[in-house]
This record gives C-alpha cells, structure tokens and sequence, in this order.
C-alpha cells in the first residue's frame, strides 16, 4: 500500500449549532487520488479548511507526514508539505503567468531563503516556478498576462500557483468548476499526470471526472461520511444511490 501522507482522524467542527463535519476520518496516500463527494452543503468544503488549518477542528485529529499538526496555522501546515487550490481563484490577474507562478514560488522559498544567499535563493525559486509551469502544462503561455488566458487555463494556473510551493499533499476544491468539455478533460489529464508523486485530495461536483481520476472516494452528506471505497464500490453502495446519486436504493 502507498505511504500515508495524511491522516485526518474523527475531524469534526461546529459552527454553533450545526455540526458541519462530523466525525470524519480519511487517509491520503502517495501517488493516489482521493475523491471526496457529497451534495451541497455536505462539508467538504469544511472539511478541505480542517486539513489545510484554515480552521480548526472542533474535535479529531490530523496527521501530517506521520506529525500531529491538530490546530497548527494554515503556514505551518503549508510548510509541511500541504498545497490547496481555493474554489475562487487567487490570480493576480494584471501580471503574467510567470509572475504568478514565481510569486507562489516565492511564498514558500520565504523561509528557507534565510539560509540561503539571495542569489541561490532566486536560483531555487526560479527553478521551482519553471517546474511548477511545466507540470501544469503552462510553459507556452509563460508571458501572457493572466487576465487574457482561457478560464481552463486560470485553472491550470492555479494549480500551478499550488505546485510551485512543492506539496507533498495537494486539496483540490473544484479544480473543474464552470468548464467546457474539452477544458475539463484536459484538466483530467492534467491531474492524472500530477498525482504521481503526490497524494491528491479532490473535491469535485463533475462526477465524469471523478470516477476518471479516483482511487478511492468518501462519500459525504450532512456532514458525515457515509461510504469511503474504490469506485466500483461506491457506484454500487446502496445508501450511497439512495442519498446522493438520487436513485432508489
Ligand atoms: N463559517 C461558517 N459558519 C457557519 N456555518 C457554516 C460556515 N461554513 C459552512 N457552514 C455551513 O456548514 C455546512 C457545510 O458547508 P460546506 O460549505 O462545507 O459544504 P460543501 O459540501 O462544501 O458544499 P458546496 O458543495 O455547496 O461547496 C453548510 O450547512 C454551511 O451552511
């Protein structure tokens, strides 16, 4: 089995009186795509900000890389090895898709770069910004000006902006959300090739993309899982049916 780079043990988290997470646990492994999936207002988002440390979990726990990181600062979890992609975009649309990229690059050189010379430093961001542009498949439009590329490719970008600070684990949140067909697919692919090395947490309405690029998928409604398999499970999961696919179980 690949190795567990993140563990999130019973998270839960309460605004008030509404348990928006209840009691989740999942694991995510190296070079795997794990697929979370619920109808609106399930948690997943929710969930997605427990991982990264953009809130903190109520009740549970959450491992990172094997360390307790249960309450730690979205930075320190950043730091660690945990790269998220946020439903609205983070693109500094007037600058180019290099600047963009370099900029994230940059984010996560901040610390190291103490310890560095300022011309290793730039060497280092400059490099991990150029591998980020390759992977997402972006090197071609490394000058334009973020605000005149595609909407598939402000994606694209996106999730280059997030590889650039070389996660170990990356959160996905609707990496498809408004695409065309043809955008959407390239996306897949794009994913496909990105999760060796990586282990990908994905949120995701699109279902044709799901079950594409999954190796196991949670299935979340009301806050709780109420499935966690491999996709031929899943699709075939009575209560799963029932509860979110819509059908008679
Ligand atoms: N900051 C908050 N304060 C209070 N309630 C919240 C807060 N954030 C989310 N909620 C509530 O928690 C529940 C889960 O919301 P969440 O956004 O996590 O669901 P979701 O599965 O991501 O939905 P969607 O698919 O629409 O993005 C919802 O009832 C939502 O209204």
């Amino acid at each position: 089995m690949a190795e567990v780079l993140l563990e999130a043990q019973r998270l839960t988290k309460r605004f008030g009186g509404l348990t928006a997470v209840d009691g989740v646990s999942l694991t995510l492994r190296r070079d795997r795509v794990h697929a979370v999936i619920g109808p609106n207002g399930a948690g997943k988002s929710t969930l997605t900000n427990l991982l990264s440390g953009d809130l903190a979990p109520t009740a549970g726990r959450l491992l990172l890389g094997g360390r307790d990181v249960t309450g730690a600062a979205p930075e320190t979890i950043a730091r660690l090895g945990l790269g998220r992609s946020y439903q609205k975009t983070n693109i500094f649309l007037p600058f180019t898709v290099w600047e963009n990229v370099r900029l994230a690059a940059q984010a996560r050189a901040s610390c190291a770069a103490r310890w560095l010379t300022r011309a290793d430093s730039l060497a280092t961001v400059n490099r991990r910004a150029e591998r980020a542009l390759e992977l997402a498949g972006l090197t071609a439009r490394a000058q334009r000006i973020a605000g005149t590329i595609s909407h598939g490719e402000q994606r694209q970008l996106e999730i280059a902006m997030t590889l650039a600070t070389e996660p170990q684990v990356l959160l996905l949140d609707e990496p498809l959300a408004g695409m065309g067909t043809a955008e959407a697919e390239r996306i897949v692919e794009l994913l496909r090739s990105i999760k060796r090395g990586h282990a990908v947490m994905l949120v995701e309405h699109d279902m044709d993309a799901v079950f594409a690029l999954a190796d196991e998928l949670t299935v979340m409604v009301n806050g709780r899982v109420i499935a966690t398999g491999e996709p031929a499970a899943i699709r075939a999961d009575a209560a799963v049916r029932a509860a979110y696919l819509g059908e008679d179980a």
